[in-house]
C-alpha cells in the first residue's frame, strides 16, 4: 500500500507555497507523481488547482489495467472531480505536469472535458517550454483561449459542470424504496450515497443522471456521479468520479479492497451505464463483489 496522500492543501497551507509558479508547485507535484496510477503507460500527470476558496487540490491520471485505455480517469478530470467532491465552483489556477520540470496545456480530450464549467473564461493555466529548464515563472494562458475554439455549449436552465444541481429523482419501483431511508441526506448507505451521488450528476444533453458508491473491506464508502461531455467519449463515468473519492480518501489502498457498489441511474434510458459499471468492477475490485442497481426517474 503506497503512503497516504492528502490530494487538498488548506488555504493556510497554499498561502504558504507562495505564487502558483513552476518554482513553488514542483516540490507538489514531486509529491503528488506517486500516487498517480499510471500502470499500462507508465506515464504519470499531475493536475494542481487552484480553487476560490483559497485552497488547491491535485489531480493525478488513474489507469485501470486490463481494460481499454480509454477507460482511463485523466489528471484534469480527476481534478475537476476532486472540486466536485468538495463542492469548489471555480478554478481560478491550472498546472499540468508530468515531472514538475514541464507545464502543459490540458490535453485535447480534456479540453473538450473542462468545456462543461461554465465560468472558466478567466481561468489561467500554467504554461512552460517543452522541458521547463530554468523557468521559475512559466507563462500564463486564459484556459478560454484553448476552449473557445472548441465552440460553445448553449445556455439553458441547467447548472453547469461544477454548479450546485439537483436532480430530483426518485424511484419508479417502490419496492426499492426499502433500500433508501427517509431520511437519506445524511446516511452513509450505499444506496443513498449512490442516490445522494445520482442527484448531483451533470448529465445535461443525455438527462441520464447517475451515481456510484463503493464500500471498501473496512467499511468506508466512496461515491462520485456522471459528468457529461457534449462531445461523448471525454465524459467521466460515475465508476470512474467514485474511483476519483476513492484514491482521494481510501489511504492508498488497491481498487482490490473494494467490495459492494451500487449504482443509480433511470430505467429505460437512452444510455444505461450498468454493463460498463460492472465490467469495471469485475476487472479492478474484489472478485466477489457484491454489486447493485437501483432504477430511478425524475420526479
Ligand atoms: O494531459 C494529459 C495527458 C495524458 N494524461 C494521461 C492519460 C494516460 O493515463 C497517460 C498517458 O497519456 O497520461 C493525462 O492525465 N493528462
Ligand atoms: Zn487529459
Amino acid at each position: 500500500m503506497a503512503q497516504p496522500f492528502r490530494f487538498m492543501l488548506n488555504q493556510t497551507e497554499t498561502e504558504s507555497y507562495g505564487a502558483f509558479i513552476p518554482r513553488n508547485l514542483r516540490p507538489l507535484i514531486d509529491r503528488a507523481i506517486p500516487h498517480a496510477r499510471a500502470q499500462i503507460s507508465g506515464s504519470p500527470v499531475v493536475a494542481i488547482g487552484l480553487a476560490s476558496s483559497g485552497q488547491t487540490y491535485f489531480g493525478v491520471n488513474v489507469e485501470l489495467p486490463g481494460l481499454p485505455p480509454n477507460y482511463s480517469i485523466h489528471a484534469e478530470q480527476f481534478l475537476v472531480a476532486n472540486f466536485a467532491l468538495h463542492f469548489e465552483l471555480k478554478l481560478i489556477g491550472l498546472a499540468i505536469s508530468p515531472n514538475g520540470y514541464y507545464f502543459k496545456a490540458p490535453c485535447g480530450h480534456c479540453c473538450q472535458f473542462l468545456r462543461e464549467i461554465s465560468n472558466m473564461s478567466d481561468t489561467k493555466v500554467l504554461i512552460t517550454g517543452p522541458t521547463g529548464q530554468g523557468e521559475t515563472h512559466g507563462t500564463r494562458m486564459l484556459l478560454s483561449t484553448f476552449l473557445i475554439l472548441l465552440g460553445t455549449i448553449s445556455p439553458g436552465n441547467v447548472p453547469r459542470l461544477l454548479e450546485p444541481s439537483d436532480n430530483s429523482i426518485g424511484f419508479i419501483d417502490s419496492s426499492l424504496q426499502m433500500d433508501i431511508c427517509s431520511n437519506s441526506e445524511h446516511c452513509n448507505h450505499l444506496s443513498c450515497r449512490a442516490l445522494r451521488a445520482a442527484t448531483k450528476s451533470y448529465a445535461r444533453f443525455s438527462k441520464c443522471p447517475s451515481g456510484v458508491a463503493l464500500i471498501d473491506r473496512r467499511g468506508t464508502v466512496y461515491s462520485g456521479w456522471f459528468m457529461e461531455s457534449v462531445a461523448h467519449n471525454p465524459s467521466l463515468g460515475p465508476v470512474q468520479a467514485a474511483l476519483v473519492d476513492f484514491v482521494v480518501n481510501g489511504d492508498g489502498q488497491e481498487f482490490k479492497e473494494i467490495v459492494e457498489a451500487v449504482l443509480v441511474e433511470k430505467r429505460g434510458a437512452v444510455l444505461s451505464q450498468e454493463d460498463t459499471a460492472r465490467m469495471i468492477l469485475e476487472k479492478i475490485a474484489d472478485p466477489d463483489c457484491v454489486f447493485r442497481v437501483l432504477h430511478c426517474e425524475y420526479n
